[in-house]
């Protein structure tokens, strides 16, 4: 059975600080690099075989760690970046006005199309992690793929796999360096395809870390 990991990248300056990056970026922490050093343990202990990393630096920084640990390369593709914010990128979460609050509201709330003013839906978010999901599929027989992404592209799949919309993954709580794992199966007894095994999970972590909003 196909089991693909998926770890969120390490604490970057803009999480501290509770600044939407999006697609933009900022630089890992000291703190989010010694938590992909935990994860990469883990992960060479899980025996990792390929890493596809979202190619922003934070996840790239954070794959490279991981492939360092494990002795493997890793393959960038942009369709794991995060979701793109449009106008609100780099913005401070906390200064948003009203208005910027309802754009932002209309992603979450099952507004259809819902976006940031040229920014990304989404559903837009969920086709293009499903793809690189279903794409571990053509990996060789005995493959244990790991990938590397966002916070909201993450929970967006994860929910996407649970048959939630897109937006459940506001319930979900991906903090940085947290590893969860999709299984494709094919038991009469599961929905046959992907199947959620874990979500978040931390427990490699020695320190809480920061989730989606910085908490
Ligand atoms: O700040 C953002 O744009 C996201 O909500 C968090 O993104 P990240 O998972 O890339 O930190």
């Amino acid at each position: 059975m196909l089991q693909v990991y998926l770890v969120r990248h390490g604490e970057t300056e803009w999480n501290a600080l509770r600044r939407i990056q999006g697609q933009s970026d900022s630089t890992l922490t000291a703190n989010g690099e010694r938590q992909a050093r935990q994860v990469a343990e883990r992960a060479k202990l899980l025996g990792i075989t390929h890493i596809i990393s979202s190619d922003l630096g934070r996840t790239r920084h954070t794959a490279e760690i991981i492939a360092r640990a494990c002795n493997c390369d890793v393959l960038l593709d942009p369709r794991l970046r995060e979701l793109d914010m449009g106008v609100l990128e780099m913005r401070d979460i906390d200064t948003l006005t009203a208005e910027e609050e309802s754009w932002r509201k209309q992603l979450v709330d099952g507004t259809p199309d819902g976006r940031i003013p040229q920014g990304e839906s989404m559903t837009e978010l969920s086709l293009r992690m499903q793809a690189v999901l279903d794409g571990c599929r053509d990996l060789p027989p005995g493959s244990l793929p790991l990938l590397v992404s966002h916070g909201m592209a993450l929970g967006c799949l994860i929910s996407t796999v649970l048959g939630l919309p897109p937006y459940a993954e506001r319930r979900l709580r991906l903090r940085n360096c947290s590893l969860s794992r999709m299984d494709y199966q094919q038991s009469p007894w599961l929905a046959p395809g992907w199947v959620v095994e874990t979500a978040g999970d931390v427990s490699h972590l020695d320190r809480p870390a920061l989730d989606e909003v910085q908490r």
